[in-house]
């Protein structure tokens, strides 16, 4: 899917390619343009100009321009084209369910494949499956509002994916629900996102200020500032090392990728890293372990381990060290394990006062450990 628009009074100008079976999170801070380029994409915000690509066809195409224009903002020939949103094959998903309140939740799911021209009959039996596969199907005869949050989201799942759209749109699907249920809403939408059951999976688009929506859900992101795309690039690569301002506020977040395992996390290279598992993270599954760059305490010889919790000892080689207020962030490159020796390890944060950072003669090429309790160690399950 290509979206691609310019809306004038929006300052909005930007592009955002997802391929297909990719799912890509669009990050940025309030009124970056995200929803704007979500709206377009449904056919809800028709755009000064913009070009909207699906499956190889255009969905819309709006505000010719001449051939030198690489934007490919450029309009088709023949004319404008603007489907409308209920003839795109897109599914928007929004914070809130948005169920049809008077219809039952059976219903409602079954909306989607009456509309594409399902028999009644049939209709209700995808829903049914449908409301089976996001664990809701003894919910099925009642009303929207008679569900939680999370169960009306789950429905909203249920009801998107019933109409097999071709794209699929979310707009920060977790941000209405509680504590509780945004975990279990997560993991259902990385089970149903990672395994459709027919056909292939479709390119979704996803908006979220979570970097572990991101990092549970999506392939890549695209950061947004202003209206304008400043970042893209893998999620693991876009939060650990940000180079725009707003991935770094958002993120600058300690990762190690690999695979999750009891108690904690081993590395590609082998390490284990003690944490603590998320519910919804498996071992063997490929994870991330996550933890601020404020939980680690750097030493010069290996340290002690903890009394009371268990903790990690990293070995790593110091690459910057940059003054930051009160504090100093030490930048270091982990150190290579034998099966890694070729390849440069990842590089992780710690921030120390400037104390002690002078104590530990913290200079680019010192040779120190990061030690960092394993409860402050987060496993999530990642999407790849
Ligand atoms: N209905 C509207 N009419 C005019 N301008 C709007 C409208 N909605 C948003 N804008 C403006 O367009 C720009 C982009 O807003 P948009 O809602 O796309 O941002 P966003 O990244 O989705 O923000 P948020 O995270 O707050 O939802 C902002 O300057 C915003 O003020």
């Amino acid at each position: 899917m290509l979206v691609d628009a310019v809306v004038a009074d929006r300052r909005v100008s930007a592009r955002v390619r997802v391929p297909p079976g990719e799912v890509v999170a669009l990050l940025g801070a309030n009124g970056a343009g995200k929803s704007t380029l979500l709206g377009v994409a449904a056919g809800l915000l028709r755009p000064d100009r913009g070009r909207v690509e699906l499956d190889g066809r255009v969905l819309l195409s709006v505000g010719t321009s001449g051939p030198d224009d690489t934007s490919a903002a450029a309009g088709a020939p023949g004319g404008p084209v603007d489907v409308p949103p209920h003839r795109r094959g897109v599914a928007l998903l929004a914070q809130e369910a948005l169920l049809f309140p008077h219809l039952s939740v059976l219903d409602n799911v079954a909306f989607g494949p009456r509309a594409a021209g399902a028999g009644r009959r049939a209709a209700r039996q995808s829903a049914q499956r449908w409301l089976e596969r996001v664990d809701v199907a003894h919910l099925a005869d009642r009303r929207p509002g008679q569900l939680s949050g999370g169960q009306a989201q789950r429905v909203a799942v249920a009801r998107a994916l019933a109409a097999q759209p071709r794209a699929l749109l979310l707009d920060e699907p977790m941000a209405a629900l509680d504590v509780a249920a945004a975990p279990e809403v997560r993991q259902l939408l990385r089970r149903v996102l990672s395994a459709p059951p027919t056909g292939s999976a479709p390119p979704v688009l996803l908006v979220t200020h979570d970097p572990l929506d991101a990092l549970a859900l999506a392939d890549r992101a695209v950061v947004l500032d202003a209206g304008r795309v400043v970042e893209e690039g893998p999620v693991r690569e876009v939060l650990a090392q940000p180079r725009s301002a707003f991935a770094a506020r958002l993120a600058g977040l300690d990762l190690l990728a690999g695979t999750a395992a009891s108690g904690g996390l081993l590395t590609a290279a082998g390490h284990p890293v003690a944490g603590v598992l998320d519910p919804g993270c498996r071992p063997g599954e490929p994870a991330v372990a996550v933890f601020s760059p404020a939980a680690v305490a750097v030493h010069r010889d290996h340290p002690a381990p903890g009394a009371s919790s268990p903790r990690n000892a990293l070995a790593v080689t110091v690459t910057a060290v940059e003054p930051r207020g009160a504090l100093v962030r030490v930048r270091a490159r982990l150190e290579a394990g034998a099966a890694e020796a070729l390849e440069a390890g990842p590089v992780l944060a710690a921030d120390v006062t400037a104390a002690s950072a002078a104590d530990l003669d913290l200079v680019p090429g010192a040779r120190v450990w990061f030690a960092v309790k394993a409860a402050e160690v987060a496993v999530h399950a990642a999407r790849r």
